[in-house]
């Protein structure tokens, strides 16, 4: 069977030669319709434990309980200041999640030849500086292409599917296919943090942004700041295929716990693609 974007999704393989593929860009279409692939990102279990320099609560454990909440994917944020995600869960984590496995680091040298030894089914790049509260913008792809593109080669020469932390910009999206990789994730910081009225314009960014990526026929992905009331538009965008989601869950595990957080989460996306909607 040719590998495509499915069969990509399950197995983590990389199809060669789906930029001629005519079956790809159908599959992926089949999919992104059927449903949404949530993953789930486990750092602030982690801020919560370095808040006291301890060992609990262990966002290994955390990982486990989200899959069996219906996580399709654990991710994880390996930041060069080290503030939550620890080089041991790291260890750990390949070692026990049975679904996808997402590490989101810089383009920085240590983080990234920890995730070519770890190789995890996606390296996620991000910015990253050291005084920022959260991450605050996407890559700048168009500006920073050399770096970047060196990156990603280390990644996939480990045979490690690449996504790029972007805004919703047309030309970012560009870029990143430019650069051959598998998937963009577009920055939802901005529409999160939207008032009512330029929530709209917010989602018509993505949404245009997005339209890039679905004619390179390369995975389309979405993360930051998205929560219970406000993921629903963003999942119902067209050919998204998954969505990353942290703080939000973890705030709401901290009410009643992360299996039930994540199963909530999971019932609210497939909501959104089941027939009835
Ligand atoms: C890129 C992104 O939005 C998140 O995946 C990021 O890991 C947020 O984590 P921080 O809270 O450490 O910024
Ligand atoms: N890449 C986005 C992510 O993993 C989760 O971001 P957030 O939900 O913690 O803001």
């Amino acid at each position: 069977m040719a590998e495509c974007p499915i069969w990509d999704s399950f197995t983590g393989s990389v199809h060669a030669e789906r930029k001629r593929c005519i079956v790809c860009p159908f599959l992926s279409n089949v999919k992104a319709i059927l449903m949404i692939e949530l993953g789930v990102n486990i750092d602030h279990i982690a801020t919560v434990r370095q808040a006291r320099r301890t060992y609990e609560p262990d966002p290994v454990i955390a990982a486990g309980l989200a899959e069996q909440g219906g996580a399709d994917g654990i991710t994880f944020h390996l930041r060069e200041d080290r503030r939550h995600i620890q080089d041991r869960d790291i260890e750990i984590l390949m070692k026990t999640v049975t679904v996808k496995t997402n590490f989101e680091m810089a383009c920085a040298d240590d983080v990234l030849s920890i995730a070519c030894n770890a190789k995890p089914s996606w390296g996620l790049l991000v910015p990253e500086s050291r005084q920022e509260i959260t991450t605050e913008g996407g890559l700048d792809v168009v500006n920073d292409r050399g770096r970047i593109r060196d990156a990603v080669k280390r990644l996939q020469d480990s045979g490690i599917l690449t996504s790029l932390f972007i805004d919703p910009d047309p030309a970012q999206v560009q870029a990143s296919v430019d650069l051959g990789v598998d998937a963009v994730e577009l920055h939802t910081g901005p529409y999160a943090l939207a008032t009512h009225q330029t929530q709209t314009t917010e989602l018509a960014r993505l949404d245009s942004a997005g339209q890039v990526a679905r004619e390179a026929g390369i995975r389309l992905h979405a993360g930051h700041g998205l929560h219970y009331a406000n993921v629903r538009p963003v999942a119902a965008l067209a050919n998204m295929i998954e969505l990353n989601i942290g703080h939000s869950i973890v705030s709401r595990a901290l009410m009643v716990g992360m299996r039930e957080a994540v199963a909530e989460m999971r019932r609210i996306l497939d909501l959104v693609r089941s027939p009835v909607s």
